[in-house]
């Protein structure tokens, strides 16, 4: 593994994406564990998409005490969990199996009138849980979006607003296939442990894109915008 410290974030690079997927899963068990040795309970927000199912399948084998442990979405899809869409389908049947299905699972999407009273909603429901979160893993878009941070939202400035008190907002982006709901800027920043999971040449050669001169993508407002040094994990 190759730890590179360049600006606010570390590269931990890996031979291939099972090595990476049991290297994350060990250090977010470990997160989650000293989490709830602290305060009583672990707060983890997972992001959704094609790259997580690797590593969901090997953290949710850790015996750690996920009775004690609620995990929400960074950011969902605005369809139901009968869609292939769905990122909470994705989280239910590929990290809370095994050990993790002891976890509390808290989705973002509930049918509604419109994203934004989903959003409302969301906002007032997610209020109860034990903030700021212990563990967010963002994933990134090859456009540098993060979250449904979506370079073509219609609200993009106040979605990457780090003195929001919004706790989900609605995202409407032409770019992202349907309206979305996801977690504040601000929620996301404040995690004690924010790794991006990024997989294959071209994510990095766009991550490596972001961090350089040039347009600020989400992704750089969002590293840019943490207190902490966000851990990068990738493998070709
Ligand atoms: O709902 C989503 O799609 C995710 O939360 C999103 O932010 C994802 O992390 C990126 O779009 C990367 O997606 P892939 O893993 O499919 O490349």
């Amino acid at each position: 593994m190759a730890r590179e410290q360049l600006n606010a974030y570390n590269w931990n690079g890996f031979a291939d994406r099972p090595q990476l997927a049991a290297a994350l899963a060990g250090h977010v068990a470990g997160r989650l564990t000293k989490a709830i040795a602290e305060r009583g309970t672990g707060l983890l927000a997972v992001s959704g998409g094609t790259t997580p199912a690797k590593f969901f399948a090997a953290l949710s084998a850790i015996p750690i005490a996920w009775d004690k442990v609620m995990v929400t979405l960074i950011d969902e899809r605005f369809v139901p969990p009968s869609s292939p869409r769905s990122n909470a389908a994705l989280v239910v049947a590929n990290l809370l199996q095994n050990a993790a299905s002891a976890a509390r699972f808290v989705p973002l999407y509930h049918e509604a009138a419109s994203i934004e009273d989903a959003a409302a909603s969301d906002s007032e429901a997610l209020k109860s849980l034990p903030w700021p979160l212990d563990v967010a893993i963002l994933g990134m878009g090859a456009d540098g979006h993060t979250a449904s941070f979506f370079p073509d939202a219609d609200n993009l400035p106040a979605l990457l607003d780090p003195s929001s008190t919004r706790i989900v907002l609605p995202v409407h982006a032409a770019s992202a296939g349907e309206p979305r709901l996801t977690l504040s800027l601000a929620r996301i920043v404040a995690a004690g442990f924010i790794t991006l999971h990024i997989e294959g040449e071209d994510k990095r050669t766009a991550f490596e894109g972001a961090m350089g001169l040039g347009a600020r993508k989400p992704i750089r407002a969002v590293i840019d915008a943490a207190p902490k040094t966000v851990e990068v994990f990738w493998a070709p």
